[in-house]
């Protein structure tokens, strides 16, 4: 179970207050590439009936095929590769505990033994960095629920996504977005220039766009949510949670 203290650890960003525009959750065009199988998915997360993590609301829709445009004015042979979308809150629950669960085994550390209370709130801390917590309060919706933020990263034409030098949800400072400029500058022709301009490229072409890009994630871009009003300096947000879809088929 997560701490209380990681419940209510706010975001700069939870102060913009919601005025949701109403606009409807729908389908990304086949036109941008994803990557499949979705890898919540594959972990058996919670969609419910019917509910496809494909989606988002249109006006960030129009946005990202923009993106994918401005992308292929600097880079033709290039595309976007979409790795996740709206994600609703049982999903984001499931999946922040998934991510502590992993992160605790990788630092070999056991759930329940208060002998590593200290090691385990770190381990909490370090993923409420990058997972937002599964709040159910309308004032603080995990991004992803709202249909307003996308994870995504850089293809070739044949839709094999690109080496950013970093995994996307990896917990450290690999996934900030800046973490190989100051060795692109020292050595160019390295590796980290290369990771570090194609971090640049995926952020230009969002950005150009209108995408706000989150401080620690080189792959996760909003366009309407409260994070995208605080760094455009907007006072409002235009994007809410959505509806928790049914977990049962309904019946007639
Ligand atoms: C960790 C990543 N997949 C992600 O989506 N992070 C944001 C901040 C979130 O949990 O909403
Ligand atoms: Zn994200």
């Amino acid at each position: 179970m997560l701490s209380a203290r990681t419940f209510f650890l706010l975001r700069p960003w939870s102060d913009r207050p919601i005025r949701d525009c109403g606009e409807s959750l729908n389908q990304i065009p086949l036109s941008l590439h994803r990557l499949e199988p979705h890898p919540y998915a594959s972990l058996g997360a919670p969609y419910g009936v019917d509910a496809d993590p494909f989606r988002l609301r249109q006006g960030v829709v129009d946005r990202l095929l923009r993106a994918q445009d401005e992308l292929q004015q600097e880079h033709p042979e290039l595309c976007l590769a979409i790795f996740d979308a709206w994600r609703p809150i049982p999903v984001q629950a499931f999946m922040v505990e998934h991510a502590i669960a992993k992160e605790c085994r990788k630092r070999k550390l056991k759930r329940n033994d208060r002998s590593q209370a200290e090691e385990l709130q770190r381990v909490i801390d370090d993923v409420g960095r990058f997972w937002a917590p599964p709040s159910l309060d309308p004032c603080t919706p995990p991004p992803h629920s709202t249909g307003a933020a996308v994870d995504l990263t850089l293809a070739d034409s044949q839709g094999i996504a690109l080496n950013m030098g970093g995994e996307i949800d990896a917990i450290g400072s690999i996934s900030e977005p800046d973490h190989y400029r100051e060795a692109a500058n020292d050595q160019p022709q390295s590796e980290a220039y290369l990771w570090h301009n194609r971090r640049q490229s995926l952020a230009e072409a969002m950005g150009k766009a209108g995408f706000s890009q989150h401080p620690n994630e080189w792959w996760h871009f909003s366009y309407g949510d409260q994070l995208w009003a605080w760094r455009k300096g907007f006072a409002e947000a235009i994007y809410g949670a959505l509806p928790v879809p049914d977990s049962k088929p309904r019946t007639a």
